[in-house]
């Protein structure tokens, strides 16, 4: 497998950009942690980070096997009728997108049906849908490896366009499933820990999930992320993580989404650590584990608004908050001018 070289950012610039902060015509550190997120921009950047108007949303799609296990609320049809949705122009992360001015792909990493071409559908399926991770290694290491390659290619792609920055959605139902067990393994933390609603659960189908991933985790000791990723899938968790890799290795910034999208990125980081220097966790979701999850890679979220709904959503939601830190840098007069008149 060859997936693309990742630098750390150069943590050198950060007392420059810190300086310029303070010199803004502002009381010292009055805005927050916009101040910590303009200088992460500015490191990832090397310099003075770009405006972000020209933003994309990738959303990852996939089909999952354990849900022949009864492990989500909702059919895996919905999977398929959601990626229609999403081509139609009216769900839930098109209409956000169109709010904050960014543009929506999505990716068939994996979704169990033919699907249609599309102008904004990018085809990288690798499979029709994981096998059933309760009985058997849901992908193969080739799999695996193809799903990798592919995510970081397609946000290579997006970086050579000329995208300033990535925001990476899901869609898949079931895939709180997998990203539990990924975390699981990978964080790693208590499998109870990880496990939560998902998409709707109510008591009766939580025991289930729970009795459902114990089988699943029971049947591996696998540690190690690639190995990881194929007991326990899926193939658009695995696309991310290849495209967090990708884009890290073009030196833009990942907006971070929920659970699902986290779990990438914990695969992406226990696989390339410097990856984790480009990734802006923009929300912790209200899946029982994100919380956790966040806490093992040590990052503090941009947003807790209780969504649950993945695509995107909360990445895009974030988006204006990372184009607002940017200003701050380029738009904002010092308070010494603004003292001695010079505006
Ligand atoms: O982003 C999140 O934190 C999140 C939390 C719960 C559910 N979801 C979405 O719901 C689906 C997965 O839920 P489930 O119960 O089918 O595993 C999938 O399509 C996700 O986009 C997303
Ligand atoms: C309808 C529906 C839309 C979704 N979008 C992301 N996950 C989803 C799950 C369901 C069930």
């Amino acid at each position: 497998m060859t997936l693309p070289a990742v630098s750390p950012v150069d943590l050198s610039g950060a007392e420059a950009l810190r300086a310029q902060l303070d010199a803004k015509a502002k009381p010292l550190g009055a805005l927050g942690r916009i101040e910590d997120l303009a200088v992460r921009l500015g490191l990832i950047a090397g310099g003075s980070p770009p405006s972000f108007d020209r933003a994309l949303l990738l959303v990852f799609a996939g089909d999952h096997g354990m849900n022949a296990e009864g492990v989500s609320a909702y059919p895996s049809a919905v999977t398929q009728a959601m990626v229609a949705t999403f081509l139609a122009g009216k769900a839930s992360a098109n209409a956000f997108a169109r709010a904050v001015g960014a543009e929506l792909r999505v990716v068939d990493a994996g979704v169990d049906a033919e699907l249609p071409s599309h102008s904004v559908l990018i085809d990288a399926k690798v499979r029709r849908g994981s096998r059933n991770a309760a009985v058997e290694p849901a992908l193969t290491q080739a799999e695996v490896e193809s799903a990798l390659e592919r995510g970081a290619g397609i946000a290579l792609q997006a970086a050579e366009e000329g995208f300033e920055i990535l925001a990476l959605g899901e869609m898949g139902i079931g895939n709180t499933a997998s990203a539990a067990l990924l975390m699981h393994r990978l964080a790693p933390a208590p499998l109870a820990g990880c496990i939560g609603r998902g998409a709707g659960h109510d008591e009766a189908g939580l025991a289930r999930k729970i009795a459902i991933l114990e089988r699943a985790a029971a049947r591996s000791a696998a540690t190690e992320p690639l190995e990881v990723l194929a007991e326990f899938g899926g193939l658009e968790i695995a696309m991310m993580a290849g495209a967090i890799i990708g884009a890290a290795s073009a030196k833009i910034p990942v907006l971070v989404d929920g659970f699902i999208v986290s779990a990438a990125a914990l695969v992406a980081i226990r696989l390339v650590p410097a990856a984790k220097d480009y990734c802006v966790f923009c929300h912790r979701s209200a899946e029982q584990g994100h919380g956790r999850l966040l806490a093992a890679l040590e990052v503090e979220p941009l947003l807790a608004l209780d969504l649950r709904l993945g695509e995107g959503t909360g990445a895009l939601l974030a988006l204006p908050m990372v184009r607002a830190a940017s200003r701050l840098l380029s738009d904002v007069a010092s308070l010494d001018d603004v003292l001695n008149g010079r505006l």
